[in-house]
């Protein structure tokens, strides 16, 4: 696997991947991987020849009182699993290569950027959209993976990717793939590690407590009680604060009154200072 971190690097890197007409995947990250991450990487690997992955924590998507400083960076174990996995290409830009001096452009995609984590991370999605913006238009790659967890960025790619006409050749071309979880339910996520063993054992109350609340709607209770109940399962598991629990649609991510064909609930919750979040379809799976 070849790293690359400067602009003309990535253009010879990528020129040279593509020379024998392969098809190319882009799977973007920031780093701390963990098996979420490289399930990303085998999908993109059925779909393409060869798949790129990138790592950049991208100052633009942290709000000014988050853990921009503090998220975890491994670069040297990143990259052991990513070649491990086969990936040919390793895009680690310098914080230059993604926004030279005089950087002014700013990405916004309203509707789906709008509540949930759009609410609780003012600016959140703009940074998301710009630097996935970026990633696609340097790596060009012919399709890109993210994943399920993190469901309305999913959805603010997706549409920013229509309305920009970034979409590539293939017609599905920004592919979702499911979230992978630990063995108690808790989604993987490299935040996970903040948790002391106290945090991470009551942790899997979320998952827990959100299958609990789909079984309640199924079998027909009321929507407001269900998450009254959801949110209280969660401060007396142990955790601080509820952010949200919603019902929304699975695609325009509209908030919903009821239970509908097409509702997710959505949930995030805080436990000591980490913010986890999850979704999960109401009506199946
Ligand atoms: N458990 C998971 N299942 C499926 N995809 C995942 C999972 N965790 C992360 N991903 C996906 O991996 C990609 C990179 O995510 P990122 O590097 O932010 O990791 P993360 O674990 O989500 O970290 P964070 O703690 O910042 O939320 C995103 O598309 C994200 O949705
Ligand atoms: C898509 C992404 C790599 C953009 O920085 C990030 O938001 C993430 O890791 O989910
Ligand atoms: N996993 C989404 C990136 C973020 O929380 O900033």
């Amino acid at each position: 696997m070849q790293t690359v971190s400067t602009l003309p690097d990535l253009r010879q890197a990528v020129d040279e991947l593509r020379a024998d007409g392969a098809t190319l995947a882009l799977v973007p990250t920031m780093g701390a991987l963990h098996e979420g991450h490289l399930t990303l990487v085998r999908e993109a690997a059925r779909h393409a020849s060869r798949v790129a992955a990138s790592i950049f924590v991208n100052p633009r998507q942290f709000g000014a009182n988050e853990d921009l400083d503090a998220y975890p960076r491994q670069l040297a174990r990143d990259q052991e699993l990513l070649a491990r996995e086969g990936v040919a290409l390793l895009w680690a830009p310098t914080p230059e290569a993604i926004y030279p001096h005089g950087y002014a452009t700013n990405v916004s995609v309203a509707g789906v950027s709008e509540g949930l984590c759009g609410a609780d991370r003012p600016g959140h999605f703009d940074g998301v959209a710009t630097v996935v913006c970026k990633l696609f238009n340097q790596v060009r790659p012919d399709m890109a993976f993210f994943g399920e967890k993190d469901w309305q960025q999913l959805a603010v790619i997706r549409r920013m990717a229509r309305d920009l006409d970034l979409t590539m050749p293939h017609v599905d071309a920004i592919h979702g793939v499911g979230i992978v979880r630990e063995d108690d339910g808790l989604a993987m996520s490299s935040r996970n590690a903040y948790l002391s063993p106290g945090q991470r054992a009551a942790a899997a109350n979320l998952p827990a407590a959100m299958r609990d609340a789909i079984a309640a709607l199924r079998s027909g209770s009321a929507l407001a009680p269900t998450l009254a109940a959801l949110e209280a399962h969660l401060l007396q598991a142990g955790f601080d604060s509820v952010d949200y629990a919603e019902l929304r649609d699975a695609d325009s991510i509209a908030k919903l009154g009821e239970a509908t064909d097409t509702a997710r609930l959505f949930v995030a919750a805080r436990i000591g200072g980490t913010r986890l979040i999850d979704n999960m379809e109401v009506w199946s799976g």
